[in-house]
């Protein structure tokens, strides 16, 4: 029944417009991450996807530049390539990763929630928690190649993933700061992290708005191993080869063991959810506190 809800928003953005101008990335031939048997690359303008079918992976790799924000068409576009790939029995598992030097997602795209119309916040605000529900319970291994920073809806996106290897460079933090740009991280951001790190660590991180530098990101629980910026995408393929060596059909279940009351608790809220974003984000306070925070991004430039 979710996930019957769940293909429906999925398949209604597929039909739009612009989701149905994306154009499959002009074929490399693959795999770009060793092994495989030569299968063309494919994905979209803001995702490529790197296969290796020998292995049953798929390397997904964010093209968003500047800084991968998650903008509406990106996320579309992220979901298109998640499902192609769940649909395709050779691929059991994915390494999602970031192409743009430095960055892994700087989170929600700002300029998708401010100065915008109610409907428009209403659309953003379904995929993002579209994003959410797909990869927080896929049945494929995701693991998380960390090799950039990962503020707020960017960290999020890394939680919703099986494992995360962060590369250990001080510039690299992640974390839920949402608070130090005025705004609120929803019941679902905080359930995520809760069930990463626990609920005092989450409580003081949340608050704080904190971004943890790779080392406290370990002792804290927000990645399961930092490791050198040339070793993280090797790295992530041995985890990877680890969690493929079990039974999927027992992993697949146990995985849904474990996530599928929180992924419950925001089904059965979707709608009021909505209208909580809405109304919160539609708050001139808001707003300002939006606008000012992307003043002082651009500024920072000058
Ligand atoms: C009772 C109330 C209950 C309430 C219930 C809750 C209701 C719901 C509330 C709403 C919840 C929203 C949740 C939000 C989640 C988010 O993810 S918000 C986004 C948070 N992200 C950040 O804070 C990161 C901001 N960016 C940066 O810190 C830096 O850009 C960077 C990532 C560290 C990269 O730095 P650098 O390489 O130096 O690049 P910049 O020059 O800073 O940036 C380049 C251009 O990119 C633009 N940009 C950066 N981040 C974003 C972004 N997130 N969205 C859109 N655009 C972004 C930046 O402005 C630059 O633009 P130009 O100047 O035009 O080049």
């Amino acid at each position: 029944m979710a996930l019957a809800v769940g293909m429906r928003v999925l398949t209604r953005a597929l039909l739009r417009p612009w989701a149905r101008g994306l154009r499959v990335a002009p074929g490399r031939t693959g795999p770009a991450a060793g092994g495989g048997d030569g299968m063309r690359c494919f994905g979209s303008p803001r995702v490529l996807v790197e296969p290796d079918p020998a292995a049953g992976v798929a390397v997904v790799k964010m093209r968003n530049p500047p800084v991968n924000s998650l903008s509406l068409e990106f996320l579309t576009e992220l979901l298109i390539s998640l499902e192609k790939l769940e649909n395709d029995k050779t691929f059991h598992g994915i390494i999602l990763t970031s192409d743009c030097p430095g960055i892994f997602s700087a989170g929600l795209d700002l300029t998708e929630m401010c100065g915008r119309k109610p409907e428009h916040y209403v659309e953003y605000w379904k995929a993002v928690q579209e994003t959410w529900l797909r990869f927080y319970l896929s049945n494929l291994v995701v693991i998380a190649a960390i090799n950039g920073v990962s503020p707020a809806g960017g960290c999020l996106l890394s939680l919703t993933c099986d494992y995360r290897v962060l590369a250990n460079n001080p510039k690299y933090t992640i974390g839920l700061n949402e608070t130090l740009l005025g705004i609120v991280a929803p019941f679902w951001f905080k359930d995520t992290m809760v069930n990463t790190i626990g609920h005092r660590a989450t409580e003081r991180a949340l608050q704080l708005g904190l971004l943890f530098p790779p080392a406290e990101a370990l002792r804290v629980g927000v990645v399961d191993q930092v490791v050198p910026e040339d070793q993280v995408q090797s790295t992530a393929r041995s985890v990877m080869a680890q969690w493929l060596a079990i039974p999927d059909h027992a992993r697949q279940l146990t995985k849904t063991l474990m996530r599928k009351p929180t992924a419950d608790r925001l089904l059965t809220e979707r709608d009021a959810d909505i209208q909580t974003f809405v109304r919160f984000i539609c708050r001139d306070s808001v707003q300002k506190s939006l606008h000012a925070y992307l003043e002082k991004l651009k500024q920072k430039k000058g």
